[in-house]
């Protein structure tokens, strides 16, 4: 597997395009003999999602898009987290201009991995909180580390999660469950995750997880990748069309709902409450 430079395409010769980002916050490395690129979040301390690494998620998702990658694995390097979510910085006591942009590239970058047309894994080596929980749900398979937590959990801090976040949870695990979960903002443990089908397989370390990565993204290897594509796209139509037709509304509801005091009250006690607990 090796980190190349971006900006220098090249035909590989199994006809694979390769390539992969020099950038700070993510980094990817394509295996010279799939043509499948893992794509690593590194923004320490814990992957928060900010407008960069979001950004740069979003431009990395083009290029794959681009290059006919054959597979994508989407992980952490930093092993214990996968991505605490949202950057809540972004949200607390924002720039409106910025808050915009931020939302606006997190739709773009949803929208991106989520019809990706080549097949996805996420390979959660740790906790999966918010919005690193939709990055893991938007993919189509799941592979988790043992004693890691993840959900959607934004009712506890006092916030709702939009419909898209919903429905991308709600295809995986199914009506009831995403209800009973999202009300209760629960974060869940890795065992619990794979019993409601939120994951799909538990491993004890990297290795056995890219190992596990790359039986599912194999599973494809003789199957037809347009007939493939086109089959992920019709079932996922109708969530990315929702989420399309609605992004301007959901942009606003986001500016205004964010804005609001009492809000931004939660946001406020929830991050002194993380400080606290890094100090301790
Ligand atoms: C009517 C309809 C309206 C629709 C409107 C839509 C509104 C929806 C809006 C938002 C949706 C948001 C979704 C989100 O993703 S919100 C983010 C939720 N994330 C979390 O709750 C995770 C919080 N973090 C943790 O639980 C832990 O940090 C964990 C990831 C488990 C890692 O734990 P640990 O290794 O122990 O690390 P620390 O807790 O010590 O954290 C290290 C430092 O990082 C800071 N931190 C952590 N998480 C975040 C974050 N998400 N954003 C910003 N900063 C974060 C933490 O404060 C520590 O900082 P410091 O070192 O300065 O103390």
């Amino acid at each position: 597997m090796a980190l190349r430079n971006l900006s220098k395409l090249k035909i590989h010769k199994f006809g694979i395009r390769q390539f992969s980002k020099e950038a700070n916050l993510v980094s990817v490395a394509v295996n010279d003999k799939t043509g499948v690129a893992t794509l690593n979040l590194q923004r320490p301390p814990v992957n928060s999602l900010n407008l960069e690494i979001l950004s740069e998620i979003s431009s990395t998702l083009t290029d794959l898009e681009k290059n006919k990658t054959r597979g994508l694995i989407l992980t952490s390097k930093n092993e214990g987290i996968f991505s605490a979510g949202l950057d809540i910085m972004e949200m607390y006591k924002p720039d409106v201009e910025r808050m915009k942009k931020f939302w606006t590239t997190l739709q773009d970058t949803w929208i991106k991995l989520y019809s990706c047309s080549f097949p996805s894994v996420a390979l959660i080596n740790g906790h999966a909180p918010a919005g690193g929980c939709l990055l893991a749900l938007s993919c189509e398979y799941r592979v988790m580390f043992k004693n890691c937590t993840i959900g959607l959990n934004e009712t506890q801090l006092g916030i709702v999660a939009p419909q898209w976040f919903i429905s991308s949870m709600r295809n995986v695990i199914g009506q009831r469950q995403t209800e009973s979960a999202l009300t209760q903002g629960r974060m869940f443990k890795t065992e619990e995750a794979l019993s409601i089908g939120m994951i799909d397989e538990v491993v004890e370390n990297n290795e056995e997880g890219v190992a596990r990565a790359a039986a599912f993204l194999k599973r494809f290897e003789r199957i037809p990748p347009m007939a493939r594509a086109m089959t992920k796209k019709y079932i996922r139509k109708e969530t990315i069309e929702n989420m399309v037709k609605n992004r301007e509304e959901d942009l606003k509801n986001f500016v205004t709902y964010g804005t609001q005091p009492a809000v931004q009250e939660y946001l406020g006690a929830y991050l002194q409450s993380l400080k606290k607990k890094s100090k301790a």
